[in-house]
């Protein structure tokens, strides 16, 4: 599995250990920054260029997810979900990371790297990497109206207000 990653400073030496872990088990990783520890700068390019990477790599027919993270993982994830295709949960649980996959499928994961021990963190992306999406029919109906409301501002059958 091709996994994009993305942090800022609050996720770096977080970042360093992950991939190093994810290497380690054979997946393929793409380090989208920060190389140094800077503590002003400013997650959301880092992430933005992750998530592209996941929606291109989709796009390509290649198998991939993305991981981001800082110090709550909440602007990642927004930062992640401002790219055409992502569908970017953040997790903060084993419960959440599976849901992720079997209810949202989502392909981007966000996680607080200053809200849990190192290797809670670890499994919580293995669970998430490991779990399919079984594709359960309102569940591809609900992801289906994301991108609908996505690509064209509306959802048919729905009552979606105007901005
Ligand atoms: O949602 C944003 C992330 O949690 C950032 O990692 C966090 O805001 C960085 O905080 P600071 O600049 O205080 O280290």
């Amino acid at each position: 599995m091709r996994i994009h990653i993305a942090t800022d400073h609050a996720g770096l030496e977080f970042s360093r250990t992950l991939q190093e872990h994810l290497r380690g088990l054979g997946h393929e990783v793409i380090d989208h920054g920060p190389e140094d520890y800077d503590p002003l700068d400013d997650y959301p390019a880092f992430c933005i260029n992750a998530a592209l990477g996941v929606a291109r790599d989709e796009r390509a027919g290649v198998e991939a997810l993305g991981v981001v993270f800082g110090g709550s993982g909440n602007g990642e994830q927004m930062a992640a979900n401002k790219v055409e295709g992502i569908r970017a949960a953040l997790v903060w649980n084993d419960a959440t990371a599976e849901l992720a996959r079997e209810h949202n499928s989502a392909n981007v994961i966000s996680i607080g790297a200053r809200q849990h021990p190192v290797e809670d963190a670890i499994r919580f992306i293995e669970t998430f990497i490991a779990t399919p999406f079984p594709g359960d029919e309102r569940h591809v109906r609900r992801i289906a109206q994301l991108g609908e409301y996505e690509r064209t501002g509306d959802i048919a059958g729905k009552q979606v207000d105007r901005p």
